[in-house]
């Protein structure tokens, strides 16, 4: 410690910033820190953290689309290498916004309810970007275009997520480039549904896993897939735990059943394959 216990303030440090380009103006901390709009009367103390909460996780969700468009085109372009670098960072996003409910759950129902009306319809579920991440990673659904009809710029951004091959398809296009006999079908499926559970598919992936040394590369992709799958699905898993814990079993803002709604989608997967692999594979 020094004596003073103050950091002495460097002769060199810029202060006279004046017709200089600052930390604010790069960020455009004036609109983000300018964007939080309470609505509660008189202002609920909580009702900041919720947005907050929402508006934090909206960011991250941009900054994943952002990685998992830039994923699926290195994975067109046989790139392995640099869409395993997106993905090992998605999976780090991840953890941030798994972790991150805990701060919401410092939110008692006694006083989510104080606001909760001033929220009207609106709810997670219109959420543009959440919805095109679960496109891209192939949750597919047209429906969920629906609730966008009022906002076109997101109609049009989630319909050409809609359109465009997921993850999923697109790695199953890379191994068969490269001579891994993935069913013609899966190649040339329509890309705007879910893809369903191809016992053939798991077959053909469950060759990778008994020769490891031979396919090391697409064997590690295909475990960095197995842990973006588990990673949302923990996501999912405490969005409805906290759900249950604020709401109960009261109906969503958004008009569905709430929890139950909610538990419903932990039962969707996005590589149904490399988990039915699992159970076949033995000592060798
Ligand atoms: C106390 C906090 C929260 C409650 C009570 C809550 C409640 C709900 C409910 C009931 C639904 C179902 C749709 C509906 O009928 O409204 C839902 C969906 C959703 N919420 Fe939340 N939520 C909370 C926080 C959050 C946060 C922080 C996010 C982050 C952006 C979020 C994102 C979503 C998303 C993306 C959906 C759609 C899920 C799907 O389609 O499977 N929610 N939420
Ligand atoms: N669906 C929630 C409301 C809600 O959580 C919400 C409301 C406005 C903006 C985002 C929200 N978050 C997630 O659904 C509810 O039923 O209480």
């Amino acid at each position: 410690m020094t004596e003073s216990n103050t950091r002495e303030f460097e002769a060199t440090l810029v202060t006279d910033l004046r017709d200089k380009m600052t930390y604010g103006d790069y960020l455009d901390l004036d609109t983000l820190l300018g964007a939080q709009h309470p609505l509660s009367r008189p202002e609920h103390h909580d009702e900041l953290l919720f947005i907050i909460q929402h508006q934090t996780t909206e960011l991250w969700l941009k900054l994943v689309l952002h990685e998992l468009r830039a994923a699926c085109a290195a994975l067109a372009g046989d790139n392995l290498k640099d869409a395993l670098k997106k993905i090992a960072r998605i999976k780090h996003i991840q953890r941030s916004m798994i972790e991150q409910w805990s701060v919401l759950a410092t939110l008692t129902p006694t006083e989510y309810v104080q606001f909760r009306d001033s929220l009207a319809k609106a709810s997670g579920f219109q959420s543009a970007q959440y919805r095109a991440v679960e496109f891209l990673l192939g949750n597919k659904n047209a429906r969920m275009l629906e609730v966008f009809r009022g906002e076109p710029e997101n109609a049009e951004m989630l319909r050409e997520a809609l359109e465009a091959p997921s993850l999923y398809d697109e790695f199953l296009r890379l191994l068969a480039r490269r001579g891994v006999p993935i069913p013609q079908r899966l190649l040339e499926r329509d890309v705007t549904v879910a893809h369903v559970f191809d016992p053939e598919l798991r077959d053909v992936l469950a060759r990778i896993y008994e020769k490891v040394d031979e396919h090391w590369d697409v064997y590690e992709a295909c475990e960095e897939l197995v842990d973006l799958e588990e990673n949302f699905q923990l996501w999912r898993f405490r969005h409805m735990r906290t759900v249950m814990r604020t709401i109960g079993f009261k109906q969503g803002t958004g008009g569905s059943s709430g929890v139950d709604f909610l538990r419903r989608a932990l039962d969707l997967t996005f590589f149904p394959e490399l988990f039915a692999l699992r159970t076949q594979i033995e000592a060798s």
